[in-house]
């Protein structure tokens, strides 16, 4: 038999409640031999604890939700308890002494509602981002890939691959029978044609979602003393990096994370890039190098008025040229942009600046949320490019079948053969 878990499903002790779950076939029973019996389903009742040996551990709002009504989909049981240490620990100690029960593991109660078939993966993982969510935004992304379209799309896109395949499999079968009429083909691949260019456009859209979830990344280069880790700590509004009119202060890449906007902006202050023959300033440059390739956007600082700086900008970011010092020199138009860190002349237009380049990210809409989805999204696309360029029918109709699997994975749903049975029933051919 399944085990039955329970663990703490709120936030770290102490707090003014704290929300028990246990979830499995013994739940109720468990329930039931701490607190009495038990309340009607989903009907919240205040009850008394007590251990085993009838000592009153608390009092706690009962709440019991019956298979598969239940965020598991198991019986599950909620006590909202006092959030102490102690009242925990007491509670935890009873039901650890109850046959068949044990703490969850990490991620468990999500995992059996996934193989209960309450949440597919996407909304499994997208459940997880919720709860990890600091921004708006990734808030929002997380919201809609957990209960919004995401799954439907995939699943979408693996019906109508798997109804292609099942047309261009029935051409197979049929082809030398008079009454199937002669190109469904030309439609079909037109067709597969089309969702190709709908999962490339989708795919397109990948880096939005990175940004949201990892944040946009901004790398504040130039040469030494531009003013970069100056600039850095008045973002910040407190003393990150270390400031000095020494040229080559900085050689560790130091972040600082900031909510701009709802959205996440990870600034990146560098070594100042330069030719030296210091070994550890040298290592810094190469950090300074890297974390330039890597950014979103490049903040290219530099004194106003120096001599222009002597290296070579790399990567695909964008760059804004920032003119620094203003305070002691007149603005030039040479630069996007003139600031002091000095008297703040400028920050917020910088600061502006950042934030309309960070909402064009996303416009709100679907993008593949991860890494893993990306991949499996990479491989449908391939499948499908293989199948309109093949020529062996039996060959292209396999590759349609591969897309489609690889678009189930992205879910852990989506059983191409259990679609290919819903889809035959919707036609007659062979009838
Ligand atoms: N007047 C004035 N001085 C500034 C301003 N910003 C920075 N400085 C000074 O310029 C010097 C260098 O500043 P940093 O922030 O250390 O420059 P950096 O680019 O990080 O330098 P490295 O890490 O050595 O590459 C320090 O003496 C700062 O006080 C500014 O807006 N106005
Ligand atoms: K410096
Ligand atoms: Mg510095």
């Amino acid at each position: 038999m399944t085990d039955t878990i329970y663990a703490l499903s709120s936030g770290a002790l102490p707090a003014g409640v704290a929300v028990l779950r246990i979830s499995g076939p013994k739940a109720l029973d468990a329930a039931a031999a701490l607190v009495g019996p038990l309340p009607e389903q989903r009907k919240a009742v205040l009850r008394t604890v007590r251990d085993a040996q009838g000592q009153m551990i608390d009092q706690a709002l009962v709440l019991v939700f019956q298979a598969p009504a239940s965020f598991t989909g198991e019986d599950c049981v909620e006590l909202h308890l006092h959030g102490s240490r102690a009242v925990v620990a007491a509670v935890y100690r009873a039901l650890e002494a109850l046959p068949g029960l044990r703490l969850a593991e990490a991620g468990e109660f999500t995992r059996r509602a996934f193989e209960n078939g309450k949440r597919d993966l996407v909304e499994a993982e997208a459940l997880a981002d919720l709860v990890a969510s600091e921004t708006e935004m990734q808030r929002r992304l997380a919201v809609e890939q957990s209960f919004g379209g995401q799954s439907a799309l995939y699943m979408e896109w693996a019906q109508r691959l798997t109804k292609a395949r099942a047309l261009i499999e029935a051409e197979l079968d049929f082809a030398d029978e008079e009454d199937v009429p002669g190109s469904v083909s030309d439609q079909v691949w037109a067709e597969v044609g089309d969702l190709y260019l709908e999962v490339e456009q989708h795919l397109a859209e990948a880096k939005a979602g990175e940004i949201i979830r990892d944040g946009y990344k901004v790398a504040i280069v130039g040469p030494p003393n531009a003013g970069k880790s100056s600039l850095l700590n008045a973002l910040a509004k407190r003393d990150v990096a270390i400031v000095t009119d020494i040229a080559g202060t900085t050689r560790d890449v130091l972040h600082v994370d900031l909510d701009i906007d709802g959205y996440l902006v990870r600034f990146f202050d560098t070594a100042g890039i330069r030719e030296t023959d210091d070994v550890v300033e040298r290592e810094g440059v190469r950090r300074a190098k890297d974390t330039l390739e890597q950014a979103d956007l490049v903040l290219l600082l530099q004194e106003i008025d120096s001599d222009p700086q002597q290296f070579a900008v790399t990567g695909d970011a964008e760059v804004l040229k920032v003119g620094t010092k203003l305070d002691q020199h007149v603005h030039r138009t040479a630069y996007d942009l003139c600031i002091s860190t000095k008297t703040g002349d400028g920050l917020d237009k910088l600061r502006d600046l950042i934030a309309t380049k960070v909402k064009q990210t996303w416009s709100g809409g679907l993008v593949p949320g991860r890494q893993r989805h990306v991949h499996y999204l990479k491989e449908a696309s391939h499948f499908i490019q293989d199948a309109l360029n093949g020529t062996e029918l039996d060959v292209r109709a396999e590759n349609l079948r591969g897309a489609a699997t690889s678009l189930g994975r992205i879910t852990g749903r989506v059983d191409v053969e259990e679609l290919l049975g819903v889809i035959f029933s919707q036609f007659c051919i062979g009838k």
